[in-house]
């Protein structure tokens, strides 16, 4: 693990190191082997509480370094990167204690360069409405996953007047047919076969019907927003297995909890409504047992290299506000860079099911002919590659290694700490403030005819960038849009080192990535930039180039009259925000023409927000174990048992066909064999 801070544009640069054989809240960090573990067959907990059974009814910090400067390539197994904020990991499943903090400033060291329905039996195939744009037709659920049924505001479809009960995924509710195979090939395989067979209950109603569910609460605080998210799952678990839904996800007013370290009582209050709104959907009688988690990411971690005490401050008063609630708080902590990218890694691919499925047998399986996808996430502040490289990681800080449901998946998994779209947008105007040296900025990326104000104060308020020592904290600066698509271009390029050396692949200043393979779900930033222009229906390169270069022409007043219902924010930024979007695509990231068809943009899966929080709970709840359920191991040795009788049959066939072929021959004359 290690972190950068921008050096010059970017104000502090800082590494953490990866801490060797120690094991933190849901985290190893290190070299060794992982899994994320769970306990697999009899005795395993479920999910979201210790003991047994439960029965129902009763979601390093490295700052940027500036591209030609000095940004030391990072060596193929050798330690640190810069920008970088992956580690190798190894989830495991020892869940955060009430109240603790994530990795401390130890833990993921900073050294500041410069200051700066149940997977029940019976079900064989569900799928969700028909997705609007962003949200992919999928099985619902994924490991283990039978499926869920919603709307699009990830409410029940039949909420009934205690939204909390009677709203287990439904034989009805979920009967749906699946659609829009075709736009996502990668899934395809696994949707056809159901398609074609049409999604039903196998044999019986789910033995949950209308009720029995489990609850588990997750709040996302990032850099820009938090938003909690309320999931919930059928008691009755089969095989190890099971289906988790989004009931809702109810958006926190206000910025992250990181603008509140001169406030932190207010990061605490903040997050009231959207707990009574979860007390309102959890039952009663259940609140006490729901696993309630809150994650940080990289506003917390910024904050945490500015002031590590005002960090705490903050996690101690949204813990204080969620332990005021009558739930099973597990704690609120930082997540690094490295467990961001690779719970959103599982949430992929366990709502696509491309870990385990549901076979025509009836059976879990692990799914032979289908490969898992990438997770591209764009955050305010960070933004992170995860993604199965098909060759060996040469490089442990960025090698992730997971055993899930008895497979292996080596990993290769990086965080760019201020590299996110709000930050790489201020490191762009302090980059251009800069170059201009004076209080007039002339913005490239603006669209001609908008103007407005800044302070200095204002513009470098983040680690991620750093002010001129010449620059006063009270100086108005005044910033005018060209509108100009090439100097654009070239300034958020600038953004980035994208030279490699000699030293192998890389992502971009110099931090090592092997070439993309497969298939990509690219979701929080990179859906809202391109979704803001229409282009997330997968469109062309060529389409999208052609038509940011249009935006990024255009005077203020086109975009206004483009975009009449949109925010002045979002209408200012959406050349300079989709710009740099394709940019880290695709010189940063490495995509090109022939692998960009492979990029899915995506906001929701069935329902369900696409982002590290799924996964972040399952994995601290158990829900995803590393060995086979029961189940596939069962399907296993049945595959194994027919195969060896239908070997015997065909030696025997064989051994008869011979026989009578010889006798044959023989009663016709021919000499014996
Ligand atoms: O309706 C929305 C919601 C989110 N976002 C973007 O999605 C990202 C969310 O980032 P987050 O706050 O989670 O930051 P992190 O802490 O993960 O870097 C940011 O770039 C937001 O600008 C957006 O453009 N529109």
């Amino acid at each position: 693990m290690q972190a950068d801070v921008p050096a010059d544009r970017a104000g502090a640069q800082a590494e953490a190191q990866p801490v060797k054989g120690r094991e933190q809240a849901g985290y190893k960090e290190g070299t060794s082997r992982g899994t994320v573990r769970g306990q697999p067959g009899r005795g395993r907990q479920q999910p979201g509480r210790p003991g047994p059974a439960v029965r129902c009814g009763m979601r390093s910090p490295e700052l940027p370094v500036p591209p030609p400067a000095a940004a030391p390539r990072a060596r193929p197994g050798r330690g640190r990167t810069r920008t970088s904020e992956s580690g190798s990991a190894s989830l495991s499943l020892r869940p955060a204690l009430p109240g603790q903090a994530g990795p401390r400033a130890g833990e993921e060291r900073a050294e500041p360069r410069s200051p700066p329905p149940e997977g029940r039996r019976g079900l064989r195939a569900q799928t969700s409405p028909a997705p609007i744009d962003g949200t992919a037709p999928a099985r619902a659920g994924g490991l283990g996953l039978g499926g869920r049924a919603g709307t699009a505001d990830g409410s029940c479809l039949r909420p009934g007047p205690d939204p909390g009960k009677g709203c287990c995924p439904s034989y009805q509710d979920q009967n749906l047919p699946p659609t829009q195979l075709a736009s996502f090939p990668i899934i395809r395989p696994a949707l056809q076969d159901l398609a074609s067979s049409r999604w039903h209950w196998a044999d019986q109603p789910p033995p949950n019907h209308g009720r029995g569910c489990l609850y588990g609460l997750v709040f996302d605080a990032g850099s820009t927003h938090t938003s909690l998210y309320i999931y919930r799952w059928p008691a009755d678990k089969e095989n190890d297995t099971g289906i988790v839904s989004q009931v809702e996800a109810c958006s926190v007013a206000g910025p992250g909890i990181s603008s509140y370290a001169d406030d932190p009582a207010g990061a605490g209050a903040g997050l009231k409504p959207c707990l009574d709104r979860a007390m309102k959907i959890v039952p009663a009688e259940q609140q006490r047992e729901t696993p309630t988690y809150l994650g940080a990411t990289a506003g917390m971690r910024l904050l945490r290299e500015e002031n590590s005490t005002k960090a705490e401050q903050v996690l101690a008063e949204v813990s204080k506000a969620i332990g005021a609630y009558p739930v099973d708080f597990r704690g609120a902590r930082i997540l690094t860079g490295s467990e961001e990218g690779s719970f959103g890694w599982i949430t992929v691919n366990y709502l696509l099911e491309t870990l385990v499925k549901f076979s025509f047998a009836e059976k879990w399986a692990h799914p032979q002919d289908t490969e898992v996808l990438g997770a591209l996430d764009l955050g305010g502040a960070s933004t992170q590659i995860t993604f199965q490289p098909g060759v060996p990681v040469e490089d442990r800080n960025t090698s992730v290694f997971f055993r899930l449901y008895g497979t292996d998946y080596s990993l290769y998994s990086h965080s760019y700490l201020c590299y996110g779209q709000s930050q790489a947008l201020k490191m762009l105007l302090a980059a251009l403030h800069q170059a201009s040296s004076r209080a007039q900025i002339s913005h490239p990326c603006y669209p001609k005819g908008y103007k407005e104000t800044i302070t200095v104060a204002e513009l470098y308020n983040s680690p991620c960038v750093r002010a001129p020592s010449s620059a006063r904290p009270g100086l108005v600066l005044t910033v005018t849009g060209t509108g100009d698509t090439d100097t654009c271009h070239a300034a958020v390029q600038r953004l980035f080192d994208f030279s490699c050396g000699a030293q192998g692949p890389c992502g971009f200043n110099g931090v090592y990535q092997p070439p993309v393979r497969g298939h990509f779900f690219a979701f929080s930033g990179f859906y809202h930039s391109l979704h803001f222009l229409n282009l997330t229906g997968g469109q062309s390169l060529s389409l999208v180039n052609a038509t940011i270069r249009k935006i990024c022409n255009s005077s203020w007043k086109q975009v206004q009259e483009l975009f009449p219902t949109a925010s002045r924010t979002q209408i200012r930024d959406a050349c300079t925000a989709s710009s740099y979007t394709l940019t880290l695509l695709l010189q940063g990231y490495k995509f090109n023409v022939t692998t960009w068809p492979n990029i899915h943009f995506i906001r929701q899966v069935a329902n369900t927000d696409v982002g590290w929080t799924l996964g972040y709970m399952l994995n601290l709840t158990n829900m995803i174990p590393s060995e086979p359920p029961p189940a596939v191991v069962g399907l296993l040795r049945s595959i194994w048992i027919a195969a060896t009788v239908l070997l015997a049959i065909m030696l025997l066939l064989s051994s008869c066909l011979l026989t009578a072929t010889c006798c044959q021959r023989d009663s016709s004359g021919y000499e014996q064999l």
